[in-house]
């Protein structure tokens, strides 16, 4: 583990964190219809086949392909109807058509569709274009999920598109994990929890910040408030949440965190490290642990909060939520402009998405770029990401880009 005033890379706390934390929370079953940000415990498996049964994937009518493969019937007889949800109980026998509309189960015997517009029909009668061209227009049972099949797997969040699988399938009781917990709170007396009235105060940025990504990751976040600059008070608001949290989560305190900071009570039910990490913005960051309750302190800048939220704390969440997944996702992207970067250390640099000179998606560096400055990450879709190692950088060259998460 890194000293305190060693700086520490960000791949190294990144370890640090895999390394130290398991998942914490157990499992529960609950309605499907409530899961939304819910990371499921254990792969579930599918209950039925998806589609259940052969059907149209188009309005037409439903033939036996080897009636009219060579041409041998020009015209098909019309004997009978299967509709979604009403289905004709009669097999399809030679030159024979059924009329199908979209969703229907087809008939037994026919393995094609011909959509209506590809058809003539007259009393009873169908004349198809031939030769046949294009596709069968049918779902074949099982094609997309076969039952047993394991269609969701072990520690996914669900979002939208697992719900609409799990509605498909007619699941109505999944387990998941518990929703971690997680106390919130900023630090500062400078931090106005009401109207900024008095000279030298601030509004609170970090913690509706902090609050809408825990949210969005399936948090269930206590607002814990302001923490005034006072060890005692933080010592023992920190032990109270301890009780009652999965998580802690700070910000703000944390350049002159050092061994006085917290008290020994502190010291004895945990620990709690201060790490300087090699990186801009977010250098300051807090980590440990008391009484079994992780905590997470993040720096009082919002911009470097956020950038170091993103790199720890979302794998944090990830691990002790259950979920797998690697955080934060970076995408490859070109730059559209040349930046200016010291090799000395990483950096995250806030930058939109912009059309480069043939119309492909590249970023570009927004213009003010103060670890403070939230018009930044307003005028921002994410940061660019360059390592340390990576000196400047010239338009063309890509870069990992990590979009913010959140609207
Ligand atoms: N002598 C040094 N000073 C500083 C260093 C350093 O290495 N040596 N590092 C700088 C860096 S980098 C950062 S980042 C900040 C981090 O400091 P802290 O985590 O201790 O945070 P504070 O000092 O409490 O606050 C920093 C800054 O952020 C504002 N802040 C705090 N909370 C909020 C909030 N909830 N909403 C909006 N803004 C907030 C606070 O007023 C300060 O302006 O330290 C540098 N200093
Ligand atoms: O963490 Mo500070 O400047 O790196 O915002």
């Amino acid at each position: 583990m890194a000293g305190r005033h060693v700086p520490m890379t960000i791949d190294a706390a990144r370890g640090f964190i895999r390394r130290q934390f398991a998942t914490t929370v157990g499992s529960e079953s609950i309605e499907a219809a409530a899961g939304l940000g819910r990371v499921v415990a254990g792969d579930l498996r599918a209950n039925a086949d998806l589609p259940r049964f052969n059907a149209s994937a188009m309005d037409g009518y439903a033939v036996r392909t080897a009636d009219l493969d060579g041409a041998n019937l020009k015209i098909l007889r019309v004997v009978g109807r299967s509709l979604a949800g009403h289905p004709a109980q009669m097999e399809l026998g030679e030159g024979e058509a059924m009329r199908v509309l979209t969703g229907a189960v087809l008939p037994t015997g026919a393995d094609r569709v011909l959509k209506q517009e590809d058809c003539v029909e007259s009393n009873g009668w169908i004349a198809p274009s031939l030769p046949l061209s294009g596709r069968p227009h049918v779902r074949m049972k099982a094609e997309d999920v076969a039952r047993g099949a394991v269609v969701i797997a072990d520690g996914t969040r669900l979002g939208a598109r697992h719900l609409a699988l799990l509605g498909s399938l007619g699941i109505d009781l999944i387990r998941v994990h518990r929703p971690l917990r997680v106390a919130l709170f900023s630090t500062g007396d400078e931090v106005s929890p009401g109207p900024v009235l008095g000279e030298g105060l601030i509004g609170d940025a970090n913690r509706p910040m902090l609050w809408a990504l825990l949210r969005e990751f399936g948090c269930v976040v206590s607002d814990g408030g302001i923490i005034p600059d006072d060890q005692e008070q933080l010592t023992g608001i920190l032990l109270a949440a301890a009780q009652d949290n999965d998580l802690m989560i700070t910000t703000g305190g944390m350049s002159v965190g050092d061994e006085d900071h917290l008290t020994s009570v502190i010291r004895r039910r945990g620990f709690l490290e201060f790490w300087r990490l090699n990186v801009r913005p977010g250098k300051p960051v807090g980590f440990g642990d008391i009484d079994d309750c992780p905590v997470l302190g993040l720096p009082g800048n919002p911009i470097a909060a956020m950038v170091m939220f993103l790199m720890l704390g979302l794998p944090l969440i990830a691990q002790l939520s259950g979920e797998r997944a690697d955080y934060p996702k970076f995408l490859k992207l070109p730059m559209a402009t040349a930046l200016d970067k010291n090799a000395g250390w990483w950096e995250a640099i806030p930058a939109r998405l912009c059309a480069g000179p043939g119309g492909n998606t590249c970023v570009e560096a927004v213009e003010k770029r103060g670890s403070a400055m939230l018009s930044s990450l307003v005028a921002a879709d994410g940061f660019i990401i360059l390592p340390e190692g990576t000196g400047p950088v010239t338009a063309g060259d890509e870069v990992d880009f990590l979009f913010l998460t959140g609207s």
